[in-house]
């Protein structure tokens, strides 16, 4: 399924007036696909992943994650929206102390009222490569793979949107790299539509397209436009989902 955030506007309360955060932003986010949003601090870049996550109402204009308008559903089913199709990584793994790498994605799916959630939890920290460490607290985990912990866990609900804050922050630039390429290849693999915030412009190469935001706005100099083709030549990008 696709992502796609069509002209939207979002503003905080400000005092006497409003902060407009995002101002008529479109993104569109084909399945199988990974766009990278860079830009200075403050410009709404983690606006923008409230508002995809539909964690935050916009003012104006509509979210789709496949063919769903989720501006048209009630809170309860923008929450089961949101835990079966949205997959989070913020910064900070944040993961429970007292859990195994293991329990972090069980727990996860539980939630869900899945069945066959461990096998699914097992298949995936597999595919991190954490399957020989599985049984692990996050203390006895280095700051890399508690990152591949936690980018297994936004998966165990197997979402169509993945939704990624600063994965590398925390990170030198070698393990930057591992969890940029794991990324990548679960974009692929799982044909999520991926929306990767960063400030690191080192792994930009990686991505389908690159989105700089700047006051709020996004901006697409035609150079961008000319790399996104570029970059998408060749079969690397899914056909689109239906996006109404
Ligand atoms: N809850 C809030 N209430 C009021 N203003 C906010 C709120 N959250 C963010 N802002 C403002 O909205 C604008 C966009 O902030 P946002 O956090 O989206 O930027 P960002 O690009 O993610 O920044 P950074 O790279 O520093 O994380 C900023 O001017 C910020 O001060």
């Amino acid at each position: 399924m696709s992502l796609t955030l069509d002209d939207i506007t979002l503003t905080y309360p400000d005092g006497e007036g409003r902060l407009t955060a995002l101002d008529r932003v479109g993104l569109d986010v084909p399945a199988g696909t990974m766009t990278a949003i860079v830009g200075p601090s403050g410009s709404g870049k983690s606006s923008l992943l409230a508002v995809a996550a539909t964690l935050a109402t916009p003012d104006r204009g509509r979210v789709l994650v496949g063919g769903t308008e989720t501006g048209t559903l009630s809170p309860a089913e923008r929450a089961v929206l949101r835990r079966r199709e949205i997959g989070i990584v913020f910064q900070q793994p944040n993961l429970l102390p007292s859990l195994t790498a293991l329990e972090q994605l069980q727990v996860m799916g539980h939630l869900d009222g899945r069945r066959q959630v461990a096998d699914r939890a097992r298949e995936l920290l597999a595919t991190v490569g954490l399957a020989e460490l599985a049984h692990r607290r996050p203390h006895q985990l280095s700051g890399g793979q508690r990152q591949r912990v936690n980018i297994a866990r936004a998966l165990v609900n197997e979402p169509s949107v993945l939704l990624v804050d600063e994965p590398t922050s925390a990170l030198d630039h070698e393990r930057g790299a591992t969890v940029l390429d794991l990324l990548v290849r679960l974009t692929r693999e799982r044909a999520t539509a991926t929306v990767l915030v960063t400030h690191d412009r080192a792994h930009l190469g990686e991505a389908d397209a690159v989105r700089e935001m700047r006051d709020g706005r996004i901006e697409t100099p035609a150079r961008q436009a000319a790399d996104d083709r570029r970059r998408t030549t060749g079969d690397r990008r899914a056909a689109p989902g239906v996006t109404a």
